[in-house]
């Protein structure tokens, strides 16, 4: 089972390498700002599926907004230790 960890470490290496198909690569191309508006859609999306789609739906809506919210950290230079340090 992939962990947070393991995704971090899986998308800064394809932002690094610019991989070719990657779609974190092409939503990091919309920067800053591209990404922030997907945070903010997956999170009304994390939250109408919390309130009215039960604990499945909101589970795979929470997954894409945490997905959004670690290209949004690579897309404004903030380091997964950054954020930890604030936990
Ligand atoms: N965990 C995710 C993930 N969660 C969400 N998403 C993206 O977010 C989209 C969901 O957004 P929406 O609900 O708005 O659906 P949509 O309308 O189809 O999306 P858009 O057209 O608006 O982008 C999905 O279609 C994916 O493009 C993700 N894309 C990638 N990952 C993981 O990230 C890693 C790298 O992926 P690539 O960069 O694509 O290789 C892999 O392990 C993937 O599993």
């Amino acid at each position: 089972m992939k962990t947070f960890d393991d995704l971090w470490g899986e998308l800064t290496a394809k932002a690094t390498e610019g991989t070719p198909g990657s779609g974190t690569v092409a939503l990091l191309a919309k920067g800053v700002h591209g990404v922030g508006k997907k945070v903010v859609e997956e999170a009304a999306e994390a939250w109408m599926a919390a309130e009215h789609e039960g604990p499945e739906r909101a589970a795979e809506e929470i997954a894409q907004l945490l997905y959004h919210a670690q290209v949004l950290m690579i897309a404004s230079k903030v380091d997964i230790k950054d954020v930890y340090r604030h936990l």
